[in-house]
């Protein structure tokens, strides 16, 4: 690793960006070079309420922010829209992202990771940086082997962009790998109310729910004969993610092409 590995950050006002900002201030080996917001344009993080003491530079614009400063490293935790554009560009710049913004579909995936290797650089996606998320999702799949039918029901708190969320898409995909394909529920069953089956992906279905109250949480229900297996894994605060956005950034310093999930990384 890099001794010093200087960081863009952006969404440094979310809920997400927050604890980033505070991650990197705190990691000895880590420098906040500059943040990239929707607002406060030249301002530095220590000026917005609830930063630590860092003077970097907030730009508005991840264009102008990758050609003034130098930087070995892009977290992005903001938008589906915003954090595909932040990746490319961050490519262009070969400055690494490590992207914990969801709703990449699997061609994004295959895109990115074509551009990653033309340019020789490492870049991560993690739809989900909570090490207790990444084992749910592959002991799921280890389940899958076994149990054909299954549902996966995701909650997250009301202010959620995406759905389904980026972790129910990568369990589905992680499942459906080894799952022979299947076309659950009975043969003839009829959507009274559009939806109410949930949405398909390869005859898997995926519920998303949406409440103020919830972080992050998802059950994946397995069915067989006479039994169910669920597996469960809750966030219960953003704190939960840090590790493994620290882990995120050490790899994608030594990864010469586009990793998706934090799974490819952990020891
Ligand atoms: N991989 C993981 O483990 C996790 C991933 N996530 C994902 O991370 C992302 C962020 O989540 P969360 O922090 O909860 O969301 P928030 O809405 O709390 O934060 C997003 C931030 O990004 C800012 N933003 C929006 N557009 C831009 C832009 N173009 N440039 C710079 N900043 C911008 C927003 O500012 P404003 O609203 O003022 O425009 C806001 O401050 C989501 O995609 C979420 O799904 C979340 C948790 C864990
Ligand atoms: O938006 C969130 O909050 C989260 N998003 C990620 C996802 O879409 O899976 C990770 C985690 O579930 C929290």
């Amino acid at each position: 690793m890099a001794a010093n590995t200087k960081i863009i950050i952006a969404g440094p006002r979310g809920k997400m960006g927050k604890e980033a900002v505070h991650l990197v201030h705190e990691t000895e080996e880590f420098q906040l070079v500059a943040a990239v917001d929707s607002k406060n344009n030249g301002l530095t993080i220590k000026e917005l309420p609830g930063m630590p003491d860092e003077n970097a530079f907030i730009y508005d614009d991840m264009q102008t922010c990758l050609e003034e400063m130098e930087a070995d490293v892009l977290i992005d935790l903001t938008t589906p829209t915003a954090g595909k554009h932040h990746l490319e560009l961050a490519l262009d710049h070969h400055v690494r992202p490590v992207v914990g913004t969801t709703g990449f579909t699997p061609e994004d995936i295959t895109r990115l990771r074509k551009k990653a290797e033309e340019k020789e650089i490492g870049a991560i996606i993690a739809p989900n940086f909570a090490v207790g998320a990444v084992l749910m999702m592959k002991f799921s799949q280890m389940a899958a082997k076994y149990f054909s039918d299954v549902e996966i029901i995701e909650m997250h708190h009301d202010n959620k962009l995406d759905a389904p969320s980026g972790t129910a898409a990568k369990t589905a995909a992680l499942i459906n790998e080894v799952r022979p394909h299947k076309e659950q529920g009975h043969p003839e069953e009829q959507e009274e109310l559009e939806g109410a089956r949930g949405a398909q992906v390869d005859g898997l279905r995926v519920h998303s729910v949406r409440l103020p109250g919830l972080v992050a949480h998802q059950e994946v229900m397995f069915g067989g004969s006479g039994q169910t297996l669920t597996i469960r894994h809750d966030s219960i605060n953003r704190q939960s993610f840090m590790p493994g956005v620290k882990l995120a950034v050490e790899n994608v310093l030594r990864v010469n092409t586009l990793v998706y999930g934090l799974e490819n990384i952990m020891e």
